[in-house]
């Protein structure tokens, strides 16, 4: 990755590296996590390269570029790199406030897990978000017993607090189906593929199809300040239990058998053979959703408005009245700044005035709480703008 600089700015002890540009638009970050050296390179307009040495005793060693799980950042104007314990925080200079903070994690839990799935060595990207998003909300239940008519009732009334994460799908479109909204319907090979590839944050073959969320469904509707609504069977719900995702688990249940015969039928989406495929799925789908402990609450679907309104319970939304939305926090990093860590405190230092006042120069982020991480975001950061060091970091205003 070009020559060695004679001056690389590394607070061993500290675990943090200003950056430094080794060619014009090509700059590398420096990170050692116990006995590996990380080397993490950009250059204007590219993702970011990673590679790794396992150090010896005299500092050298082979080196190895990296597998790179999720989606990677774009370099823009140079970068700084943090250790966090498990994971290195990058923070890149001048680039867009929702695309400034990024996280490569390196030991984490869903690291090691790939590593062992895939052996061998992988990192993994993942966005950092400022903020926590509220938990998704999972709802299965057997086909017909109405799960998108509530769904759709919720999102109607409440337009602006809820959003449908668009699972993929291998079976064919209904009628008044739409692709990208009610599913994205897509080829088998394909979405095998992209399971291989960790899109996925469950999967499942259900009534003979192949069903899935990805990760990008879940997060593009939290990005938007929304709470995520899946719809996805016993067997999705079990694997979101076990994923890093919070949620929680609703399950929906028929009156009776005779009665979601009735609904299937009456609903007439499906044929004769596809509707006794799902009637025979429905008894084991039901008891497991009462005994599997997977589900935090159990709805009857009798009489719809009163479930609707017992969900509406659940999801404290009875008697709601919508607030008005407050902007979410936002960051914006100047080109210039230097980092340093104070336990869980990162402080950014803007060297240009990038800033609305010249004296608000210092930024604090507070990583103590992070939720989520790869393969969709890193959520829970919290920042501050302080104006200098000897006012004891008293400083909280909003950004
Ligand atoms: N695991 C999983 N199940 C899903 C997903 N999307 C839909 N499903 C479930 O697949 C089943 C069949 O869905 P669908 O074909 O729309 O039929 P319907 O439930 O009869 O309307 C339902 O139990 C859905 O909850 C997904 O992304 N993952
Ligand atoms: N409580 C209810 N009483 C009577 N019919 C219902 C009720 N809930 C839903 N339905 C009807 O049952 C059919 C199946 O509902 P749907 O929402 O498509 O189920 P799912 O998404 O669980 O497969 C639809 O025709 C819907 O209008």
């Amino acid at each position: 990755m070009g020559e060695a600089p004679t001056f690389i700015p590394q607070d061993l002890q500290n675990g943090t590296c200003n950056g430094f540009e080794l060619k014009s638009g090509t700059f590398e970050t420096d990170t050692i996590v116990g006995n590996k050296k990380y080397v993490i390179g950009g250059t204007y307009g590219e993702t970011f390269s990673v590679k790794d040495q396992i150090l010896d005793n005299n500092g050298l060693g082979e080196w190895v570029d990296l597998i790179q799980l999720g989606t990677k950042p774009i370099s823009c104007n140079g970068h700084s790199a943090v250790l966090l314990k498990d994971r290195i925080l990058i923070l890149k200079k001048n680039a867009k406030p929702d695309d400034c903070i990024w996280f490569l994690e390196v030991d984490t839990p869903y690291v090691r897990q790939q590593k062992k799935i895939l052996g061998i060595d992988v990192v993994a990207w993942s966005k950092g978000v400022i903020g926590n998003a509220e938990k998704p909300v999972v709802i299965s239940g057997p086909s017909g017993v109405g799960k998108g008519t509530l769904i759709s009732m919720l999102m109607t009334e409440f337009p602006s607090m809820f959003g449908f994460s668009v699972s993929h799908t291998t079976r064919a479109a209904r009628g008044m189906e739409k692709d990208g909204v009610h599913y994205h319907f897509t080829e088998k090979n394909v979405m095998e593929k992209e399971i291989k590839d960790g899109k996925f944050l469950e999967f499942a073959s259900v009534h003979g199809n192949l069903y899935g969320t990805s990760v990008e469904a879940v997060e593009m509707v939290s990005d938007a300040g929304k709470r995520c609504i899946l719809d996805i069977d016993v067997q999705g719900a079990r694997s979101v239990r076990a994923s890093s995702l919070e949620a929680m688990f609703i399950f929906i249940c028929p009156p009776s058998m005779e009665e979601l015969e009735k609904r299937l039928r009456d609903r007439g989406t499906e044929t004769e053979e596809q509707v006794l495929k799902r009637l025979r799925n429905a008894q084991a789908e039901i008891e497991q959703g009462k005994s599997s402990g997977i589900f935090d609450h159990i709805l009857y679907n009798g009489k719809l408005e009163e479930c609707y309104e017992n969900l509406k319970k659940l999801l404290g939304l009875d008697g709601y009245v919508t607030p008005p939305k407050s902007a979410p926090k936002k960051m914006n990093l100047p080109r210039d700044h230097s980092v340093s860590k104070i336990d869980d405190k990162i402080i950014i230092g803007c060297i240009s005035s990038g800033l609305e006042k010249e004296s608000k120069n210092l930024i604090m982020l507070d990583v103590s709480s992070l939720k989520g991480g790869a393969p969709g975001r890193t959520r829970g950061l919290d920042f501050q703008v302080i104006d200098s060091f000897s006012d004891g970091f008293n400083g909280n205003e909003p950004f």
